[in-house]
């Protein structure tokens, strides 16, 4: 999919900018401080998604205005059909619309604008603790599949409330034993659920990225992304939910005493991991910076990959500042491998940053100069 126009109102440093992109490559460029990153918040949040750098969306309305407003229109690439999505960000919360009809489940709206952000800070799905792993498959998808952000909601549900159950057992209050096994039937069933999905997702990912990875990295290492939890998956090639919901219910049943001491659900997708390795390397405790980064461009091109061909649309890549800290040779490895057919938006602080960008050497696109909030089309790419 991509975005044929884009209107920015009141949003960051953004009074009203209106735009139109091009189908492929969208290079934003200009000083620190001027608005590149904004442009991208904006349209990542446009698809649904939760800003990476502001939890209040309070934050991302221009100060001293009431609201702010994002709207595109799509073009789906399988049938040429054309959406209009529209968010108004209120001090009150979000409201989204698709062809002028408000949503009023927010679930509903991952996958109309299917997106993939990447910035430096992605490292940190190698790098970072569990959740931000979890973080990028879940994303990934809840916005391709419909069953899984269900399951999701369903999933945090029973959370909650066994949790509160339990937490009402370490007060003192009684707990039945009944009532706990009940509670225990429905996280084992609702997580076997997301665990299956995800074991899915993992089974296609994991040897795209590996083969972006080696491209990358050169060093003939192939790279291992496999799926950990602490109680018994069953085979991880072929996920079967039973297997899962029983390994899950056994282990539960054997944390009973530890889970009534704390109050808290200690098994379960919630605190499942994900390995990252190359060769006999753990990337995420022992990886060099390199091969950190390496291995989340490489997760994120295959995410890329999974996405297009699970939604027959290719998602629209925002690549906030990823040229910033390589050298020429990484830069130029990391341009290579993005994949050529997506509407892409990229921010640099210089234009040059980002020479061979895109499928060849001058490639088709449009270069868009940011200097405080205002965007100024550059007249020749
Ligand atoms: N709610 C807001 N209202 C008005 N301006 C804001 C708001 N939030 C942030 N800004 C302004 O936006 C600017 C930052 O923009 P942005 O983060 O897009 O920078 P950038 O061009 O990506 O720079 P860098 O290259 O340093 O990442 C700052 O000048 C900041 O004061």
């Amino acid at each position: 999919m991509r975005i044929v126009s884009l209107r920015v109102a009141q949003f960051r440093n953004y009074e009203s900018v209106e735009l139109e992109p091009h189908p492929r490559l969208n290079l934003v460029v200009g000083p620190n401080a001027q608005g590149k990153t904004n442009l991208l918040e904006a349209i990542w949040v446009l698809g649904g998604a939760r800003s990476p750098r502001a939890s209040d969306p309070r934050a991302m309305i221009r100060f001293g205005h009431p609201q702010a407003v994002v709207e595109a229109r799509l073009s789906l690439d399988a049938t040429g059909a054309e959406r209009d999505l529209r968010l108004d960000l209120r001090p009150g919360g979000r409201l989204f619309r698709i062809n002028g009809k408000a949503i009023t489940r927010h679930a509903d709206v991952l996958g109309t604008l299917a997106a993939l952000w990447f910035s430096p800070d992605e490292v940190d799905v190698v790098r970072g603790g569990p959740a931000h792993r979890r973080r990028f498959i879940d994303l990934i998808l809840a916005q391709a599949d419909p069953l899984y952000r269900a399951g999701l909601l369903r999933y945090v549900q029973v959370l909650r409330q066994r949790n509160g159950l339990l937490r009402a057992a370490v007060k003192g209050a009684s707990a039945s034993a009944a009532l706990l096994a009940i509670w225990d039937e429905e996280l084992a069933q609702s997580g076997a659920e997301l665990v299956v999905g995800r074991l899915g997702l993992l089974r296609d990912l994991a040897p795209v990225a590996s083969l972006v990875y080696q491209r990358m990295a050169g060093d003939g290492a192939p790279l291992e992304v496999a799926y950990q939890a602490r109680y018994d998956i069953g085979p991880s090639g072929s996920p079967d939910a039973e297997a899962v919901r029983e390994g899950l219910l056994r282990r539960l049943q054997a944390l009973r005493v530890a889970e009534r001491a704390r109050g808290v659900t200690l098994a379960g997708p919630h605190r499942d991991d994900l390995v990252v390795r190359a060769g006999e390397t753990d990337l995420r405790h022992y990886g060099s910076r390199g091969q950190q980064r390496m291995a989340a461009v490489a997760l994120f091109v295959a995410a890329w990959e999974w996405m297009r061909a699970r939604l027959g649309e290719a998602p629209v890549l925002l690549l906030d500042d990823v040229t910033s800290e390589l050298d020429e040779l990484r830069r130029r490895r990391l341009l290579t491998v993005l994949p050529a057919e997506a509407q892409t938006f990229i921010t640099a602080t210089e234009a040059s940053l980002l020479e061979g960008a895109g499928p060849s050497p001058g490639a088709p696109g449009r270069t868009w100069r940011v200097s405080a909030g205002r965007l100024e089309l550059v007249p020749g790419r």
